[in-house]
């Protein structure tokens, strides 16, 4: 079970930060996760899942879906029935342009910068509908303010063989292995996140500058993911990939994937949507990837998990004073987020 950190002791740790600049801990932190649902398609299967992922994972905070007003009645229903709060958000459109998306249907996608508007909540995670949340995060919600966290993506699908780094086979999830070459091409990209997963602040402030942004911003293939890692460049902190395992690391990077301590799949490769899984596409077969869908349906087909048949008493009762925060802080502090001085546990 990740340790748990409540707001008390972050705050105490926050006082032995050093380099780190830690604003105030909230003192009253609404938090909750906060998905994306679009269309009258099967994505209401991920976003069920999901819930019931989180539920199972023992989350205190509940799931947000931001629909956009294709979402049919039915589909509404079923997502309210497993504990859902569903609100409906206007479709955001990207300045007319041609661009060619890397997939067609990212346009819509852009409709996820609404989120920032869900200001009464001071913290929130966003999640992909075809994310599961395997192992408790809420310790996330604790991250220092000011930043924007998420996990770094990795170059090497074919997804990105528009761009130069693709071109000359340059991956951050090995920046050594091939030279950057800076005469050429300019200085190395900034780090780039998956979009898929991210810890954030909604704020109105943050909104229009989102909005203003974004009229004289021109569409790029991967839509509001790309204009995103634009926007918050300054202030992205890596989180470890153990948050969001994009699968096409698993045999792009393997080296860098420890399975066993993954906490969020992010099942974002062509044919890994569980729900839609034949096995037929590329790396669809390999035994790694049958066994996180197979994970993945466990946990959609658990009735046990439906919001009707979950009992509160069910949720893990955590004594937030027994939490031991430094696994966690060290792990953070490893992926270069923040550098806390190693305090005694805060149990
Ligand atoms: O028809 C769709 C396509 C996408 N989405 C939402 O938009 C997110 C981003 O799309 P997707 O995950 O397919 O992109 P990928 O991570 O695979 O690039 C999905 O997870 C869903 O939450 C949706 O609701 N309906
Ligand atoms: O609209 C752009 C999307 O861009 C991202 O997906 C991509 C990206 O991860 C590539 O690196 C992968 O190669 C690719 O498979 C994957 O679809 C986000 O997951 C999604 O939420 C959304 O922002
Ligand atoms: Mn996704």
């Amino acid at each position: 079970m990740a340790p748990q950190i409540t707001p008390t002791s972050a705050g105490a740790l926050a006082a032995k930060t050093t380099t780190a600049t830690l604003a105030k801990q909230p003192s009253i932190s609404k938090c909750a996760y906060v998905t994306f649902l679009a269309g009258n398609g099967d994505y209401v299967k991920g976003v069920v899942g999901l819930a019931k992922g989180l539920r199972k994972a023992k989350s205190k905070y509940p799931l947000v879906v931001a629909i956009l007003p294709d979402v049919p009645q039915e589909h509404r229903r079923i997502l309210v029935s497993q504990g859902c709060i569903v609100r409906e958000i206007e479709p955001v459109s990207p300045p007319d342009n041609q661009t060619e998306f890397a997939m067609a249907y990212y346009v819509i996608n852009y409709s996820k910068l609404r989120i920032w508007k869900f200001v009464e909540y001071s913290r929130m995670i966003y999640l992909d509908g075809d994310i599961q949340v395997f192992e408790n995060i809420d310790h996330l919600f604790d991250l220092p303010d000011g930043h924007f966290y998420a996990v770094m993506d990795c170059f090497c699908e074919k997804t990105w063989s528009h761009t130069p780094q693709h071109k000359i086979g340059y991956c951050q999830q090995r920046p050594d292995e091939v030279d950057w070459p800076v005469e050429k091409l300019g200085p190395k990209p900034a780090l780039y996140f998956n979009a898929g997963m991210f810890v954030y602040e909604p704020s109105l402030t943050i909104y229009d500058q989102l909005m203003k942004k974004l009229k004289v911003t021109p569409p790029t293939p991967f839509a509001e993911q790309d204009f995103l890692n634009m926007f918050f460049r300054d202030v992205y902190r890596p989180i470890p990939n153990v948050y969001n395992l994009v699968l096409a690391m698993l045999w792009r990077h393997p080296e860098n994937v420890q399975l066993e301590k993954v906490k969020v799949v992010h099942y974002c490769a062509a044919g890994s949507k569980p729900w839609r899984y034949t096995g037929k596409e590329e790396n669809m077969e390999r035994e790694d990837i049958k066994m996180l869908v197979k994970k993945w349906w466990e946990i959609y087909e658990d009735e046990s998990l439906d919001y009707g048949n979950w009992v509160g008493s069910e949720a893990a009762v955590v004594d937030p004073e027994a939490v031991n925060v430094q696994p966690f802080l060290a792990a953070l502090s490893e992926a270069g987020v923040v550098h806390y001085v190693t305090a005694p546990s805060a149990a």
